[in-house]
């Protein structure tokens, strides 16, 4: 696993230290950004350089609770100077934005699946890019897999941005692909980028302006690493061919990691997404599907399912070929897995707020308990 070159210090403002986060700091306490994590631990960069800070009782107790408390790539940390020099990470500052995924797989119900624990993938990031490769494997750009990054992306706080990587690998197709692209994500700027010619580069850096930070997000073998490379000018990540029989990505980054670029702002590379779901949706989805939501609202019926009824806009529009039959699928899809994932936080909740009364009414038959 390669690492950046970290030594030294860390000037506080090139990682995006400001007055805001200065006045969160609690008393007592180093600031420092949290740059990868492990069981434990998180290693952080500050003042001090670059070093590893072990997570204090409070900070491991709040996470057990919530795993979203946990330290994440991106974070701002207040550290403790331990009596033998050491530092012990003790508080998280606000976040400002955080890409949140949905736990998946635990549960499963009429093809849904997913349960209600929450992973904060990358915290205080602004921009977040959703790598597709131009040409993966045998297949084209995912659009489906772009369409449910970018309602987690909306979710998140940040800016989406879909770059489609490896544009040199479909030739004339790519002004067809990107046309099909930038359907699949109204309001949202796509490029096209090839980090072996440089083609699109200077386009993603400019979205790093200042000490900006973004996530990179994408499949294996996508090329997030090998982009995250080409703006930092060197290599920092470690990159592999993709599999010779499938054309799939080996999963080589395997850590999420903050990387600061030489020319400023910040990217974290993480390890490609097999399958990502969503998690506590507010209007992450109805933004991916803004064109669908606008023709709905002209649609005969105010309850029209978009499926028979008659004076369907949705159903004009795909008749129309001005709405891929393909997006009305994929807008269906999401907003079951987002009301599933909802009605399973709800049930969650129910139960936490079930036993907390429990707790509460124990103590309260508890013998020789005061009384007011
Ligand atoms: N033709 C072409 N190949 C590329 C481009 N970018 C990356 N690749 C190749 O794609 C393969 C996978 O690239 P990586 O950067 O390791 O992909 P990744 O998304 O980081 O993969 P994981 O770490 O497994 O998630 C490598 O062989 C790269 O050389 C590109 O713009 N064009
Ligand atoms: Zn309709």
């Amino acid at each position: 696993m390669s690492s950046p070159v970290l030594s030294g210090s860390y000037d506080l403002p090139s990682l995006g230290w400001n007055g805001s986060l200065a006045a969160e700091l609690p008393a007592g306490t180093v600031p420092a950004r949290v740059a990868r994590v492990d069981r434990g631990a998180a290693e952080v960069l500050c003042a001090d350089g670059h070093l590893t800070a072990h997570y204090s009782a409070r900070v491991r107790r709040a996470a057990a609770a919530d795993p979203v408390a946990l330290p994440c790539v991106g974070d701002w940390a207040a550290l403790r100077r331990l009596p033998e020099g050491r530092f012990e990470l003790d508080a998280l500052l606000p976040r400002r934005t955080a890409f949140v995924r949905g736990g998946v797989g635990r549960t499963s119900q009429q093809g849904l699946s997913g349960d209600s624990q929450g992973q904060v993938l990358a915290a205080n990031v602004d921009v977040v890019f959703v790598a597709e490769p131009a040409l993966h494997a045998t297949d084209t750009a995912d659009l489906g897999r772009i369409e449910r990054l970018l309602a987690l992306a909306w979710e998140s706080g940040g800016q989406p941005v879909v770059l489609v990587t490896k544009a040199d690998l479909v030739g004339d197709g790519l002004d067809f692909l990107m046309g099909e692209v930038a359907a699949a994500a109204p309001g949202v700027d796509v490029h096209a980028v090839c980090s072996l010619t440089g083609q699109g580069v200077d386009i993603v850096r400019g979205y790093l302006a200042g000490t900006r930070t973004a996530v990179v997000l994408g499949a294996s073998g996508a090329g997030k690493s090998t982009l995250v490379n080409a703006l930092a000018g060197e290599a920092v990540m470690e990159t592999q061919q993709v599999r010779a029989g499938d054309g799939r990505g080996r999963h080589t980054t395997v850590h999420r990691e903050l990387i600061p670029l030489g020319g400023g702002g910040l990217v974290v590379d993480t390890p490609g997404i097999r399958r990502i779901g969503l998690y506590d949706m507010g209007e992450g989805v109805d933004r991916v599907f803004s064109d669908i939501e606008e023709l709905a609202a002209r649609c005969r019926f105010a309850d029209c399912g978009h499926d028979s009824e008659p004076g369907c806009a949705v159903i004009a529009a795909i008749e129309d070929g001005v709405l891929p039959e393909r997006r009305l699928a994929s807008w269906n899809k999401l907003q079951r897995e987002a009301a599933w994932m909802a009605s399973r936080t709800d049930a969650r909740l129910r139960k936490e707020l079930q036993n907390k009364w429990k707790v509460i009414h124990k103590e309260m038959r508890k013998p020789g308990r005061n009384r007011p």
